[in-house]
C-alpha cells in the first residue's frame, strides 16, 4: 500500500481519530484513519507546552521529522508526515499492526533462538541502511521497536538519532542498561557519535531477546560498572554461536566490535534466517516454539 497522497499541507480534520494506542513520556498515539484515501496511520500526538520548557525534546522532535520523514526500509517504522495547531504536533507514522516489541518479549519472558535470530538480522538490515546515510540511531532498545503485521520489526523514535558526527549532548534518562561504555565514561565525547555506538546496543538487544533481561541489569551505579567493564554472564543454554556473536559485539573498544555486515554473515544469523530456512525450520520443529 502506498503513502498517501502527499498535499502539501495535512490537517486535523483530513483524519478519522480511532482507539489510543499508546502512550509514551511526550505524547499519545492514535489510530486513524485518512479520510480520502482510507489510509490507516498511527497519529502521534504532541502538546507543544510539555515541550517549551526547554527541556530539548523540542530539538529532539524536531530531529525525529527531519530524519525519520526521509527513510525508507522495510524496519524502519515510516513519518508519512507532520503538521501542527496553536496547541499540538502531529507526526503521521505507519501504523504497525502487532505493535511494541517489548509487550512481546515480557508476554514471552525471551524469545526462542530463531525468532531472535531473524529480529537481529533484521535490525541489522536497518542499522546498515541508516548508517549509510551517516544516522546514528543511538537508543536502540525493545521500547523503541514495534512489530509489523506479519511479524517484521521497526524501529522507531528517531529522537535521540543523529546525524554523524554532530556535538549535541545526550541528557540521560530512561534505561542505562542499554548506554555502550564510551557514553559511560566521561572524557571524549566524539566517541558518542561513533556508530559503534549502535553495534553495541544490538549486542545488548540479542542479549536481552534471548535471556528476558539485560546483560548489565543492576542498580544504577553496578550497571554503570558492569558496563564499563563489559562485566556479564551469558547462561550456559545459550547456544555457543550466539554466544560468539554477543560477545563480539559487547567489546569495549568500538574499534574492535563486529561490523554490520560481519554480524548479517555471522553463523547463528545464517543459521537461523531466510538462508537457512530449512535449518531454522527443523530447529522450530524439534523445540516446538
Ligand atoms: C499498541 C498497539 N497494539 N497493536 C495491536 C498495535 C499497536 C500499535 N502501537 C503503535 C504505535 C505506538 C503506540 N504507542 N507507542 C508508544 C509511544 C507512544 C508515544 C510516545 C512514545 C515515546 O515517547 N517514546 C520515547 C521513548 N521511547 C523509549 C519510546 C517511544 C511511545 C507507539 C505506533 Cl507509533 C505505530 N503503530 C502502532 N501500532
Amino acid at each position: 500500500v502506498d503513502a498517501p497522497i502527499t498535499p502539501k499541507q495535512f490537517h486535523l480534520g483530513m483524519f478519522e481519530i480511532g482507539r489510543p494506542l499508546g502512550k509514551g513520556k511526550f505524547g499519545r498515539v492514535y489510530l486513524a484513519k485518512e479520510r480520502s484515501s482510507n489510509f490507516i496511520c498511527a497519529l502521534k500526538v504532541l502538546y507543544k507546552s510539555e515541550l517549551q520548557h526547554g527541556t530539548g525534546v523540542e530539538k529532539q522532535v524536531r530531529r525525529e521529522i527531519e530524519i525519520q520523514s526521509n527513510l525508507r526500509h522495510p524496519n524502519i517504522l515510516k513519518l508519512y508526515g507532520h503538521f501542527h495547531d496553536s496547541k499540538r504536533i502531529f507526526l503521521i507514522l505507519e501504523f504497525a499492526g502487532k505493535g511494541e516489541l517489548y509487550k512481546h518479549l515480557q508476554r514471552e519472558s525471551r524469545f526462542p533462538e530463531w525468532k531472535a535470530a531473524q529480529y537481529i538480522a533484521q535490525m541489522a538490515s536497518a542499522l546498515q541502511y541508516l548508517h549509510r546515510k551517516h544516522v546514528i540511531h543511538r537508543d536502540i532498545k525493545p521500547e523503541n521497536i514495534l512489530m509489523g503485521i506479519h511479524g517484521e520489526i521497526k524501529i522507531s523514535d528517531f529522537g535521540w538519532s543523529v546525524h554523524a558526527p554532530n556535538n549535541r549532548r545526550k541528557t540521560l534518562c530512561g534505561t542505562l542498561d542499554y548506554l555502550p561504555p564510551e557514553m559511560i565514561k566521561s572524557g571524549s565525547k566524539d566517541n558518542w557519535y561513533n556508530e559503534k555506538v549502535d553495534l553495541w546496543s544490538l549486542g545488548v538487544l540479542t542479549y536481552e531477546f534471548l535471556v528476558g533481561e539485560a546483560p548489565f541489569e543492576d542498580t544504577p551505579i553496578m550497571t554503570q560498572k558492569r558496563i564499563a567493564r563489559a562485566d556479564m554472564t551469558i547462561p550456559e543454554w545459550v547456544s555457543k554461536e550466539a554466544k560468539d556473536l554477543i560477545k563480539k559485539l559487547l567489546v569495549l573498544d568500538p574499534e574492535k566490535r563486529l561490523s554490520l555486515e560481519e554480524v548479517q554473515t555471522h553463523p547463528w544469523i545464517i543459521k537461523h534466517c531466510v538462508k537457512g530456512e530449512r535449518a531454522a525450520n527443523r530447529e522450530k520443529l524439534s523445540t516446538g516454539s
